[in-house]
C-alpha cells in the first residue's frame, strides 16, 4: 500500500485578530490532495480572513499553516505563484483589454498560450477586446476565474467563485472544477451557501463566527439525507407489502398511492415496488443545507459575525 499523499492544506490552532476584533479563534483544517474542499460560512465568518493567511496577504496572529507543504509566512512568493487564487474581490483597474492584462499574468507564471485564455474567456462567455477597468462585476469575476485556471496550478484556492455568475455560467464554472478534480489537482472554493458546492465538493466544513463547526464528507452526507418518495401504480396495493423495509418510514398507503421517507439507500423501496406496474416515482431532493447545519446547530444561529470573545 502506498501512503496517502500529504496534504495540501493543512492548519493548526491557527488565530488571527484585527486589532481588537478576534476574527479567526485556533482553525484546524486538512485538504487533502485530489479533493475539492467546499469551505462554507455566513459573511463575516472569516472565510476571506483564512484565504488571504494562506497566501500571506495577511499575516496569522498565532498557530501554523502550509500550503503546498510550504509555509506561506516564509514562502509567499513561492505559494502565489502556485496557487490559483482567485480573491473575494478582484481590484484591477487597468485599461487594457482583458486579454492583454491575462497574457501579462500568465507569463508572470511561466507563459500561458493565448488558446488556452481564449478556451476559457469563451466557456464563461468573456470579450476579452473589452477594457478591464469598465467590466462588470460579474465579467471581472470571469477575468479572475481565467487567471486562476489558466496555468492549471496544483492548487486552486477560490474566494466566493460563484457569485455574480449566472446560473448556466455557474454550471460551466462547476465543469471546471470537475475537470480539475480529474486532473489530479486540488481545489479549496468558499461559498456562503451548501447548494452552491454540494454537487461539486468531496468535504466540506463549515465556519461560524472564526471557529470551524463541521467537517463532513458529502457522500456520507447524502448517505443520512431523508427524502421523501411518492410512488403511484396501476392498481391499489396493499399496505402491509410497503412496512418494515429498509431505510423506509412514514409509509402512507391510499388506494394506487404510496407516500413515505426514505433515509438513505432507496433500494429496499425500489425492489419491493418493482413487484408492481409503476406509473409514477416522484422522489423530493434531500435539503442537504438543513441536515448539515441541524446536524451540528440544531438548526439555530446561522448567521452573524462575532466580536472577540
Ligand atoms: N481588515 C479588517 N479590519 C478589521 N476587521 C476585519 C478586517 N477584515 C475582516 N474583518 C472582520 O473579521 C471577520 C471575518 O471577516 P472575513 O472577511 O474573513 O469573513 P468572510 O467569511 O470572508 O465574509 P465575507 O463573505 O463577508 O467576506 C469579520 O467580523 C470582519 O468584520
Amino acid at each position: 500500500m502506498t501512503a496517502a499523499p500529504p496534504p495540501v492544506i493543512t492548519t493548526r490552532a491557527l488565530t488571527k485578530n484585527y486589532g481588537r476584533t478576534r476574527a479567526l479563534f485556533g482553525l484546524d483544517l486538512e485538504v487533502r490532495a485530489g479533493e475539492v474542499f467546499g469551505f462554507l460560512g455566513p459573511n463575516g465568518a472569516g472565510k476571506s480572513t483564512t484565504i488571504r493567511i494562506l497566501l500571506d496577504l495577511i499575516r496569522r496572529s498565532g498557530g501554523e499553516a502550509r500550503v503546498l507543504g510550504l509555509d506561506p509566512r516564509a514562502d509567499g512568493v513561492r505559494v502565489r505563484r502556485e496557487v490559483g487564487y482567485l480573491p473575494g474581490e478582484l481590484t484591477v483597474a487597468s485599461r487594457r483589454p482583458a486579454r492583454e492584462l491575462l497574457a501579462y499574468l500568465g507569463d508572470l507564471r511561466g507563459g500561458v498560450s493565448p488558446a488556452r485564455i481564449g478556451e476559457l474567456a469563451d466557456r464563461l462567455g468573456l470579450d476579452l477586446s473589452r477594457p478591464v477597468r469598465g467590466l462588470s462585476k460579474g465579467n471581472k469575476q470571469k477575468v479572475g476565474l481565467v487567471q486562476a485556471f489558466m496555468h492549471r496550478p496544483r492548487l486552486l484556492v477560490l474566494d466566493e467563485p460563484t457569485s455574480g455568475l449566472d446560473p448556466l455560467l455557474q454550471q460551466e464554472f462547476l465543469e471546471m472544477v470537475r475537470e480539475t478534480r480529474a486532473d489530479g489537482r486540488t481545489v479549496f472554493m468558499s461559498s456562503h451557501v451548501l447548494g452552491e458546492v454540494q454537487d461539486v465538493a468531496d468535504r466540506a466544513a463549515v465556519i461560524r463566527r472564526g471557529r470551524i463547526v463541521a467537517t463532513e464528507d458529502m457522500d456520507a452526507l447524502r448517505e443520512r439525507a431523508s427524502r421523501q418518495v411518492r410512488i403511484r401504480f396501476a392498481a391499489p396495493v396493499d399496505a402491509a407489502g410497503f412496512t418494515g423495509l429498509e431505510n423506509v418510514r412514514d409509509v402512507d398507503v391510499s388506494g394506487d398511492t404510496v407516500s413515505c421517507v426514505v433515509d438513505g439507500s432507496p433500494d429496499a423501496l425500489v425492489k419491493r415496488a418493482a413487484r408492481h406496474t409503476v406509473l409514477e416515482f416522484d422522489s423530493a431532493e434531500p435539503d442537504l443545507e438543513d441536515l448539515f447545519f441541524t446536524h451540528y446547530n440544531n438548526g439555530t444561529d446561522r448567521e452573524g459575525p462575532s466580536d472577540a470573545e
